[in-house]
């Protein structure tokens, strides 16, 4: 498989991209041999242990942890078989004439006026109607799945702004084009006309968010009377789960130009589809699917840019960013190139970060790993697609069922022409996907609450390239959940989304590999197989602690060679990560807060999202997308999360086995310490597990002990995992005795 593109890119003589292979590849392909060798000699001890020890269970119990801590060392050793950094020259796109630029669809999802603030959405939608780019090439839909008044209103409002807001960002040029984040940056500069502008925002924010605090949408709050009429559309019926197809042209480049005259305004429409509770609609996956059929009736560019409505656009230099790689004239690309897929960076994350929540892994580490082989997953924001990979692979294109839907087509009517509107709304509703192949073979992929991996995973076996961007300015922003509860909630859809790949017939494992190659194939797997962390995990954080506790030992004792195998592949693995960590620009102490949370998931979102996916196959329970709520916590939350402090939020069972398991290694390292002077050298190994779970446990035992603010674990919380933790001890009786 070949790195698309080893070094240079050039259209017509300008280069517009380059791209460099890491240097520790080959280092790392070394150490790769030699960790593989250690992992196989682990297998023949296990084996030769399983064959002459009486302890059958609990060898068993490690070989199989084992295995699959094997397994995923194997996943990221193929991340790390060929990683790449990119470079693009922006600079030389944009010297191109203004014509020869495609014209850019923006999506834009919302799903939730109260958890996703309508102000948010609309700091998105201005970023992205502020780019650098020919504004009568920029369409911005919003899909509204919340189908709520409140969000157009908020729209409609950033309509009204947008004209006085993108001429001021073009004739001053600055880099933060939402005007939250421009209004609240100390660097701006003050001066008549920025006061008025901020004037103007501050007005807009209070108005919409006191329609939002009142939950309506009061007729005297409507300025622009052309829009009056479609507030009528929610009526008495009108539900969130029951209603019918909104679509509301907010702004047409056509017609609207700026409050001076001077300047054309992008398109910005509204869609709310037609929901019933009797038609799936498969969440986002539907609602992206909606908005293709949507767009493509209307304005049907060539490039998409998907956006989760927190993610506003920091660079107004993106788009060109963007099409250094994705240059649709180029015959080259035009056949392979799926998208450009930008990583997700998060606002107000702490140096520490210690939630996790950057995911250094998820979209830094990995992405130019899968870069250097057929390019990056989709992480489902902040990715430019072309729009011909949502019709079949590359070779083979699957025609719509209609000629307006047809990727090629030119859409040269007016946005607001009756015929387009009503074939818009059509393909709006609710029934059009019936008996059609949109979610299987067309457009976004359904069947897996991770959408976004699953639909960029099915691109590559189609044989679509991706590739990766990231610039040093971060080109969008987005937002991290700040408390334990919401990020462990979030991780536990993933965790059950992507249960619901790995187990299905499309397995990575299997079709994967067949159909993109050993290396992006088990790449894959890493996500795939996400929740399975969970076993070694719980394995390794219970059972050599319950062993110590009865002096039992279940690893090689110190003066045995096996000992050395287990401390190195230990290290090994350990400073690999950390390489990883430290070589792509994150800290150490934000290494060490992740590798907590990796075994914090073990025992929470991985643990209950195997739970919760093997009720769902047994047809005991359904799930939904439960929303990561982007409303500021209280500021009590705030300043836990500034300061650094666990925050456990509202009480939730997901922490009792972790709880219990944090007590567990604090006994195992108290009892264990003390017997290391009774038994001698024999548990070692056994003891410095626990001391080092129990390091990483020391914010739980604060939680549970030393702390009194709303944060904390409550007292029947701590009792509960007590009783769990003495139930453990007990049966850890039965069998290690
Ligand atoms: O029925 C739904 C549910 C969600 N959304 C939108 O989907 C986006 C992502 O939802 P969020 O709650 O923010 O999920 P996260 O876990 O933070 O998002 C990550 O994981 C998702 C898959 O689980 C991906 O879709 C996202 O792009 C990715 O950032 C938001 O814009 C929502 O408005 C919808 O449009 N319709
Ligand atoms: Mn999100």
């Amino acid at each position: 498989m070949e790195a698309y593109d080893k070094r240079k890119h050039s259209v017509g003589g300008t280069t517009l991209h380059t791209c460099h292979p890491c240097r520790r590849a080959v280092p790392y392909r070394i150490y790769g041999v030699i960790h593989t060798c250690g992992i196989l000699a682990l297998m023949y001890h296990h084996v030769n242990s399983l064959l002459t020890a009486d302890t059958t269970l609990i060898t068993s119990l490690l070989l199989f942890s084992d295995v699959i801590l094997a397994f995923m060392w194997a996943t990221s050793a193929s991340l790390r078989f060929n990683p790449v950094h990119r470079s693009e020259y922006p600079e030389m796109y944009a010297a191109k004439p203004k014509q020869d630029f495609p014209k850019l669809d923006v999506f834009i999802c919302t799903a939730n006026p109260y958890k996703e603030p309508p102000m948010m959405v609309v700091n998105t939608a201005l970023s992205a109607m502020a780019y650098d780019y020919p504004s009568d090439k920029i369409s911005v839909y919003v899909s509204d799945d919340g189908g709520s008044s409140l969000t157009l209103f908020a729209l409609m409002e950033a309509a009204k702004f947008s004209k006085r807001w993108l001429p001021y960002c073009k004739n001053n040029n600055f880099q933060d084009r939402s005007p939250e984040v421009y209004f609240s940056s100390k660097s701006h500069t003050w001066n008549d006309e920025a006061d008025n502008l901020k004037m103007m925002y501050e007005d807009m924010k209070s108005r919409v968010e006191h329609v939002v605090d009142s939950g309506k949408v009061e007729t005297e709050y409507i300025t622009c009377d052309q829009f009056r009429g479609v507030f009528d559309l929610w009526t008495q019926k009108f539900t969130r789960q029951e209603h019918p197809t909104i679509i509301q042209v907010l702004q047409n480049s056509e017609t609207d130009v700026d409050d001076s005259g001077k300047y054309i305004m992008p398109n910005l429409i509204y869609v709310s589809r037609e929901k019933s509770k009797v038609s799936p609609h498969h969440f986002k996956a539907g609602a992206l699917n909606t908005l293709l059929r949507v767009s493509g009736v209307m304005t049907n560019s060539p490039v998409i840019l998907t956006l989760d409505c927190d993610m506003y656009s920091n660079d107004p230099t993106t788009p060109v960013r963007a099409l250094c790689y994705l240059n649709l004239t180029d015959p080259k690309i035009k056949s392979g190139l799926g998208f450009v897929q930008f990583p997700q960076k998060f606002q107000g994350v702490r140096e520490n970060d210690i939630y996790a929540c950057e995911y250094k892994r998820l979209f830094d580490i990995n992405m130019i790993g899968f870069d250097g082989l057929m390019g990056p997953n989709h992480v489902g924001t902040g990715c430019f697609f072309n729009r011909r990979v949502f019709y079949g692979p590359p070779s083979n294109m699957i025609s719509a069922q209609i000629d307006e839907l047809n990727p090629n087509r030119i859409a040269d009517k007016s946005i607001e022409a009756k015929d387009v509107l009503e074939l818009a709304h059509n393909v709006a509703g609710c029934s059009y996907e019936y008996n059609t192949n949109w979610g299987s073979k067309m457009g976004f992929r359904y069947g897996s609450l991770v959408e976004d991996y699953y639909t960029g995973y099915m691109l590559h076996c189609e044989g679509w390239r991706s590739v990766f961007c990231s610039p040093k300015r971060a080109a969008f922003c987005g937002d991290v959940p700040k408390s334990l509860i919401d990020v462990v909630s979030q991780q536990k859809r993933w965790a059950i989304g992507l249960l619901e790949v790995s187990i299905s017939r499309y397995s990575p494992l299997t079709f994967g590999i067949k159909s993109m190659g050993i290396l992006m194939g088990i790449g894959y797997c890493q996500y795939a197989f996400w929740a399975f962390w969970s076993i070694p995990l719980i394995v390794y954080g219970v059972l050599p602690q319950l062993a110590l506790l009865y002096g039992v030992s279940v690893f090689p004792k110190s003066s045995d060679p096996w000992f050395w195998l287990y401390i190195f592949l230990f290290f090994g693995a350990y400073a690999q990560d950390l390489l990883d960590f430290v070589l792509e620009g994150g800290t150490y102490g934000g290494w060490w807060n992740d590798q907590r949370m990796w075994m914090i998931r073990g025992f929470t979102s991985f643990f209950f999202g195997s739970i919760e996916f093997t009720l769902k196959t047994l047809n005991l329970s359904t799930h939904g997308f439960n929303l990561t709520s982007k409303a500021n916590g209280d500021d009590e939350q705030g300043k836990r999360y500034e300061k650094e402090i666990f925050d456990f939020g509202p009480p939730s069972s997901m922490f009792l086995p972790l709880t219990a398991a944090a007590i567990v290694n604090l006994f195992a390292f108290v009892w264990g310490t003390y017997g290391f002077f009774i038994w001698g050298e024999r548990l070692v190994l056994e003891l410095m597990l626990a001391s080092f779970a129990a390091v990483n446990c020391l914010p739980i035992y604060e939680a549970m002990m030393l702390r009194n603010d709303a944060g904390k674990l409550p007292k029947r919380a701590s009792l509960s995992a007590g009783i769990l933790t003495f139930a453990l001890i007990v049966s850890g009786y039965f069998f290690l005795k």
